[in-house]
């Protein structure tokens, strides 16, 4: 046995690499030399493969000469083994198993190689030698596999970190996103809400059939003036409640600012349509009939029109102006259609 070939004969087998992973185990030259003479040699060219990652594997490699490169994939540093270094002991020691790492020649090597069948013939050599090899290799696997399964840890929790993060910031985006459509008063849609529901409705060729209704609060400054400026909000919250309960799944109900309100509404034919005005018209009626103090609501103006799939928002939405002008100019408490319908 030639104790002194292989220049990497091991003071201290078992090193750490910087990321903690423990690799550089080199073999003893006794522990080579019997390898050496158990095992057979091979020859490698730079470049030659040995294994790849997920391989199911069966033997075990000592280096002889030459340099081997092995991969362990994801963001793992590459190891670069030389002379009196192995790798692949999982083959010697277990036999068939998947490879967590691939091999690679990176100048021509000289490697022995030794099947699990070898174990023993390693044994019945030197069973004192093999021990204290074994002690080693196992010892180097347990100690890799900690630190894999620590880095995996971190790792987990850094992705769970970053997955919160991006969940918290998601539902913030979703919050001002609905905060930039939504009055906050009233809890309705804002002019935004509405105009998008009516982009959404013609791409979906679904605005026939609907009607814009202007709402608007009779003598609402009043309120304000007499009774304070909570007082004035509990009103406007009011008409959203009567919208509200108007309104259908395909219909959106909105505050376009101070007490102006719109309802976007699907109905049958001008009788349905005047059912639904009058019972908002009527229900404020009603409620500002019973003079509370303060007053809960105010009466309510609706001008309003069908909407013309074939012309802008700005038209529907300066026939229903023109229309609520003229009911307000009547007195208010009342409804008025653009051109043909009045109430
Ligand atoms: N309480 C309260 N008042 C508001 C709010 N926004 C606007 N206002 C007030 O609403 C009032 C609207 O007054 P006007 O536009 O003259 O309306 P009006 O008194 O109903 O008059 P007509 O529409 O002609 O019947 C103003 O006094 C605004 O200050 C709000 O969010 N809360």
């Amino acid at each position: 046995m030639d104790e002194g070939r292989g220049n990497a004969v091991a003071t201290d087998p078992v090193l750490r690499r910087q990321d903690g992973v423990v690799m550089d185990a080199a073999l003893s030259p006794s522990e080579l030399a019997l390898f050496d003479v158990v095992g057979r040699r091979r020859d490698f060219d730079a470049g030659e493969r040995l294994f790849s990652r997920g391989d199911n594997g069966r033997t075990m490699f000592v280096i002889l000469d030459g340099r081997v490169e092995l991969d362990f994939g994801g963001d793992l540093a590459r190891k670069t083994l030389g002379p009196g270094e192995f790798f692949g002991e999982l083959g010697l020691l277990v036999g068939d198993h998947v490879r967590s790492a691939g091999a690679r020649v990176l100048a021509a090597t000289e490697l022995v190689e030794l099947g699990d069948g070898e174990l023993e013939t390693l044994l019945d050599r030197d069973p004192r030698l093999v021990a204290q090899f074994l002690h080693r290799a196992i010892t180097r696997i347990v100690r890799n596999e900690q630190v894999l399964t620590h880095r995996l840890r971190r790792h987990n929790h850094e992705l769970q970190d970053a997955l919160d993060r991006l969940r918290a910031a998601t539902q913030a985006l979703t919050r001002s996103e609905e905060l930039v459509r939504r009055d906050d008063l009233t809890g309705l849609g804002n002019r935004r809400a509405c105009q998008e529901h009516v982009e959404r409705l013609v791409r979906e060729q679904q605005l026939g059939g609907h009607a814009l209704l202007l709402v608007d609060c009779d003598a609402f400054k009043r309120v304000n003036d007499v009774h304070g400026h909570q007082a004035g909000d509990r009103v406007l919250q009011n008409v959203a409640n009567i919208l509200t309960s108007v309104a259908t799944a395909s219909d959106t109900a909105c505050r376009f600012g101070g007490d102006e309100f719109a309802l976007l509404v699907r109905a049958r034919d001008q009788a349905d349509l005047q059912r639904i005005a009058g019972f908002i018209v009527g229900t404020a009626h009603s409620l500002a009939a019973m003079q509370s103090e303060p007053p809960a609501i105010c009466t309510l103006s609706i001008g309003g029109c069908w909407v013309d799939p074939d012309s802008a928002w700005s038209d529907w939405y300066a026939n229903a102006d023109a229309a609520l002008y003229r009911a307000k100019r009547s007195g208010g408490d009342t409804i008025a259609w653009h051109v043909a319908w009045e109430s």
